[in-house]
């Protein structure tokens, strides 16, 4: 009879994937109309779909388990039921399933919705500044601290600081939907997903390869920061202020490219303001964005993205404005929601979020199950790739967006390289640290009473940042950065970060634009893939894959490796690193940072 139970298996099998589709279909069309317009309508709405799925998904899960799927014959058919097998937080009872669900909205609501009040302003009457843009703004272009520090201390006030009593009642339900899954904690049902025993000890070794050269770049930032402002706010040996490194949360230093560039007075790099003489638009950008992948011979956008999306932030009404991109599972829509700002930043941005939509598209003929990256990293990776290519001064020149007689000499090549630094090894420590604090966190070793101090301990620990006023227990860091609010596990952009620079590599061999017996003849960082159907056909061959295998067979499909490698983002930034030790040597920087946290007065 187990030939029948096989037989029977397949059938249904089949039968629950098109049902999962539509399913997810529903769930997802009401979660869109909530994040596109926050209202209490909405929000009821998104939130009795949830149940009622969560209802026939459990229900759906009782009939799976009864199948003796471990010892079907076809190694396919295992693997559909092995991951339809995990039921997720739907295990929950359904009055705790309800409460996790209004819990998550609700802290992502406070902080979709949260304003300020302008700096400096004595009457605090019109308090309308939003993250998305203004406050970003903000952040990345003012250069006085008084001014940054009021918006990085009122937005933690306005948003983390509400989120902390709902966030610890988060956790609480989070674990026990883990444990009703067979797992010990929340955080070995997000491992689980990598599908790779010692995970954590993979990317803490990766990490370990790459803080050399964190260590050269920070020493040398902390040294440009110092001479803009001062021994008193950025003590040559101690730990970087974090409210001056042109970014909310320090994840990213780009937007203080213009007075750290190594060489000055070189050929702007920055393409902002040439898109913007451009007359960009965000339409322009998405639809640059659709020519590089069809350059590739991947997919355009099916007409129904560039009806059903927003890419402009809507007046009049509250919504979730932090970037996405959306699989409706029902193979026609897909959509992005950003409320996109004309600048080189947000340019890349838009091909992050459009490798999502490619994803979607290359892998829609899947069974549902499969409607995945290879693992959540592959889905980050995507449009990061195609963006290694676009931001090269060559491609820039390509496109019109730098002026086509620009030297390339040898010291905008150090430019380039140290904005793409500024870029992609600044954010390592922060990719790494978001989720080694929520793993201690649903572990139990940071308990509520120690969240923001073990948070600080984290962000001195491995970005080498403090705080710019004093932080107690009263605050609740975390809770100001959105995929903490907003239950998205983070260390998927880690994990992009390292495999994005082994794909670029991969693809860049497929384009005759690097040589692997002779790597410096054409330097990696340097190389665009623009118009290669060779890369295009390999990169969509992988795509294709979702996750129907174990994500080492999808790495070895595009790049003949089958572990996350460092060694590509170290060759991609090896003439980098070596001028940074150079030059900190030079100047005699202080490598690392000694003082431990000051208690600010
Ligand atoms: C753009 C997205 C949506 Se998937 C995002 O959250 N990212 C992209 C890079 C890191 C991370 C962040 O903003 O923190
Ligand atoms: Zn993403």
């Amino acid at each position: 009879e187990d030939q029948d139970a096989e037989v029977e298996g397949r059938a249904y099998m089949a039968k629950l994937n098109k049902e999962m589709g539509q399913l997810s279909n529903k769930q997802v069309k009401a979660a869109w109309a909530y994040e596109s317009n926050i209202t209490e309508y909405n929000k009821v709405l998104k939130l009795n779909v949830s149940l009622e799925t969560a209802k026939v998904v459990k229900e759906r899960w009782l009939s799976t388990i009864q199948f003796p799927w471990q010892s079907f014959k076809d190694e396919d058919l295992r693997r559909q039921f092995q991951k339809m097998s995990i039921l997720g937080t739907a295990a929950l009872p359904d009055d705790k399933y309800e409460k996790l669900e209004n819990t998550i909205t609700t802290m992502t609501s406070i902080y979709a919705e949260a304003k300020l009040c302008p700096h400096g302003e004595t009457n605090n009457t019109d308090c309308q500044l939003s993250l998305d843009p203004d406050i970003s703004e903000k952040l990345s272009k003012s250069r006085n601290p008084d001014e940054l520090k009021h918006y990085w201390v009122e937005w933690r006030n306005a948003t983390g600081r509400k989120c902390r009593q709902l966030y610890t009642e988060y956790v609480t339900l989070m674990n026990e939907a883990a444990k009703l899954n067979n797992f010990t904690d929340a955080a070995e049902y997000w491992v689980h997903d990598f599908e790779t025993k010692d995970f954590e000890k993979q990317v803490q070794k990766l990490w370990n390869e790459i803080e050399p050269l964190y260590m050269q770049l920070h020493a040398y930032v902390r040294g440009r920061l110092n001479e803009k402002y001062g021994d008193e706010m950025v003590p040559k040996q101690g730990a970087i202020p974090a409210h001056l490194l042109g970014n909310m949360w320090s994840q990213t230093w780009g937007n203080i490219y213009d007075f750290t560039a190594p060489f000055q007075g070189k050929q702007q790099i920055d393409v902002t303001e040439a898109m913007k003489q451009q007359n960009y638009t965000p339409e322009k950008m998405f639809k640059l964005s659709d020519e590089f992948f069809t350059s590739l011979n991947l997919s355009a956008m099916p007409e129904l993205f560039w009806k059903n999306s927003i890419i402009e932030r809507p007046k009049g009404r509250e919504l979730v404005c932090h970037a996405s991109a959306w699989d409706f599972y029902d193979g026609e829509d897909f959509r992005i929601k950003e409320c996109t700002v004309v600048s080189m930043e947000e340019l890349y941005t838009v091909h992050h979020e459009m490798g999502h939509i490619q994803y979607y598209l290359q892998y829609k003929d899947q069974p549902n199950v499969y409607k995945e990256g290879a693992n959540s990293g592959f889905h980050e990776a995507v449009g990061d790739t195609i963006a290694l290519s676009v931001s090269t001064p060559k491609h820039m020149r390509k496109i019109g967006l730098l002026d086509p007689q620009s030297e390339d000499d040898p010291q905008a090549d150090i430019n380039f390289l140290f904005l793409t630094a500024l870029e992609k090894i600044a954010f390592l420590p922060f990719g790494y640290l978001m989720d080694v604090w929520r793993w201690g966190v649903f572990k139990g070793t940071i308990e509520p009473k120690n969240y923001n101090c073990q948070w600080w301990n984290l962000r001195w620990r491995y970005q080498g940042i403090e705080p710019p006023v004093h932080r107690s227990e009263e605050d609740f860091d975390p809770g100001a950065k959105y995929h903490i609010v907003g239950d998205t596990p983070y260390i998927r952009y880690f994990v992009s970060f390292i495999i994005q620079f082994q794909f670029h590599r991969a693809l860049c061999e497929k384009a005759g634009q690097f040589d692997p017996q002779n790597p410096t003849s054409k330097p990696l960082h340097q190389c665009d893939i623009y118009q290669s159907t060779e890369a295009g056909n390999a990169l969509g061959a992988m795509l294709k894959m979702g996750s129907s295998k174990p994500w080492p067979d999808a790495m070895e499909a595009l790049t003949g490796q089958r572990k996350m490698d460092a060694s590509a983002l170290m060759q991609y930034f090896s003439p980098l690193y070596e001028w940074l030790k150079e030059e900190n040597k030079r100047t005699g920087e202080t490598i690392g940072w000694r003082t431990h946290p000051q208690q600010k007065r």
